[in-house]
């Protein structure tokens, strides 16, 4: 199953709204039709928005025309992080044929989760796509925060690897703290230590690495020529390695930014004044098209499993984003899957190019 608990802030589970989710679809066995003749005729229903409806939408049009204004933009994360991929790939051959250095990822995965193992193997594959070496090692879910210790360290004294990351979530036994904290800074790829984000807060620092997921939304505001300055924004979501980065990094653009979080109490009226959102919650279609200000720029960061047993793996993915209410009203938004996913190992990538170019003084 996919990954969307990590990015999660608020309380409510995956499997509670899965369960949910069914409960309401069985009821709404016609509107799936329904909803598609709605969205040919381009009204913004308020209604459920449940996983039947999804169907819609699940292979989203790009770029539409003037006649039909209300109808969102796609922003192509899949398309964009293969256009980083083929800019990275190059910088690396640049890199080995003048200095011979190939740039190394270090993985480390504790415990059996089927879905760090489908990340991890899909982060491998990806530095396999550029020529970036990887590293992996895979410890055992009962293993000690000692033995993670150890890894970390071997591969902060090893010169060939460039970047480290320990896959999250790490088991319940260990305190994550403990670990994130001994990833030498310089090999921060994934920008999760503390003093990373503690200069990515301050006016005048610069962190040496910025969290990948933030970064990929930033990046596709940039490449979609998204204006941030002295927009309002909102981050929905305030976790430690999505919302709060986010929020930092889209004020460090000069927006004016809002925070939403499981304890806000006005959120669609909030909602409703920003030029851009960028969800990360881990709640399947909770934003809604009537939360949304016309011509807004979303980005939905949610990537949760629902239940489809007519998909091939039993499930599909939906993001925290109603998309087929949304992209009535907003002037752009990214799908899911194909939308920030991608972009987020695109900028892994990236930050573990930066960081074997820096630790080799190349330009
Ligand atoms: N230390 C650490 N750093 C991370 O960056 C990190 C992590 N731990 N733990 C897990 C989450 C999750 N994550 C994703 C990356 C790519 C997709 C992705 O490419 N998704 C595809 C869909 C893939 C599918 O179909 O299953 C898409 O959205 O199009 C999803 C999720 C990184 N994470």
């Amino acid at each position: 199953m996919a990954s969307s608990m990590i990015f999660t802030d608020c309380s409510s589970s995956t499997t509670s709204r899965l369960i949910h989710f069914n409960r309401r679809s069985s009821n709404n066995n016609t509107l799936l039709l329904r909803q598609c003749v709605d969205q040919l005729r381009l009204r913004t229903p308020n209604r459920s928005c449940s996983s039947l409806s999804i169907h819609c939408s699940s292979s989203p049009t790009p770029a539409n025309s003037e006649s039909e204004a209300s109808l969102a933009k796609v922003i192509d994360g899949k398309a964009v992080a293969k256009t980083i991929r083929d800019e990275i790939t190059i910088e690396v051959t640049r890199m080995k044929e003048s200095i011979g250095v190939v740039p190394g990822l270090a993985v480390i995965l504790v415990g059996d989760r089927k879905d760090s193992a489908t990340y991890v193997r899909n982060k491998k594959k990806a530095c396999d796509s550029v020529g970036i070496k990887s590293f992996e090692v895979c410890l055992s879910e009962d293993s000690s925060e000692e033995e993670v210790l150890k890894s970390v360290s071997s591969f902060n004294d090893d010169p060939s690897v460039h970047g480290i990351l320990v896959q999250l979530p790490l088991p319940s036994h260990m305190v994550e703290q403990n670990i994130l904290n001994a990833v030498s800074i310089e090999k921060d790829v994934d920008g999760f230590h503390p003093l990373n984000i503690g200069r990515l807060a301050m006016r005048g620092r610069e962190p040496l690495f910025v969290p990948c997921t933030p970064k990929g939304c930033i990046e596709l505001l940039r490449r979609y020529n998204v204006e941030i300055k002295g927009k309002r924004a909102v981050v929905i979501g305030r976790s430690n390695i999505v919302g709060m980065p986010a929020a930092l990094l889209l004020q460090r653009e000069d927006a004016t930014v809002t925070i939403i979080h499981s304890r806000t109490k006005n959120t669609e009226e909030i909602t409703r004044e920003a030029d851009i959102i960028i969800s990360a919650v881990g709640q399947p279609n909770m934003v809604r098209g009537s939360w949304i200000k016309p011509g807004a720029v979303l980005i939905d960061v949610g990537i949760n499993p629902v239940e489809d047993l007519s998909a091939p793996r039993g499930y599909r993915l939906v993001g925290d984003i109603c998309y087929e209410e949304a992209c009535k009203v907003a002037s752009a938004i990214t799908p899911v899957p194909g939308g920030v996913g991608p972009m987020t190992i695109a900028m892994l990538l990236s930050n573990t190019l930066t960081s074997a170019k820096r630790i080799h003084n190349f330009e």
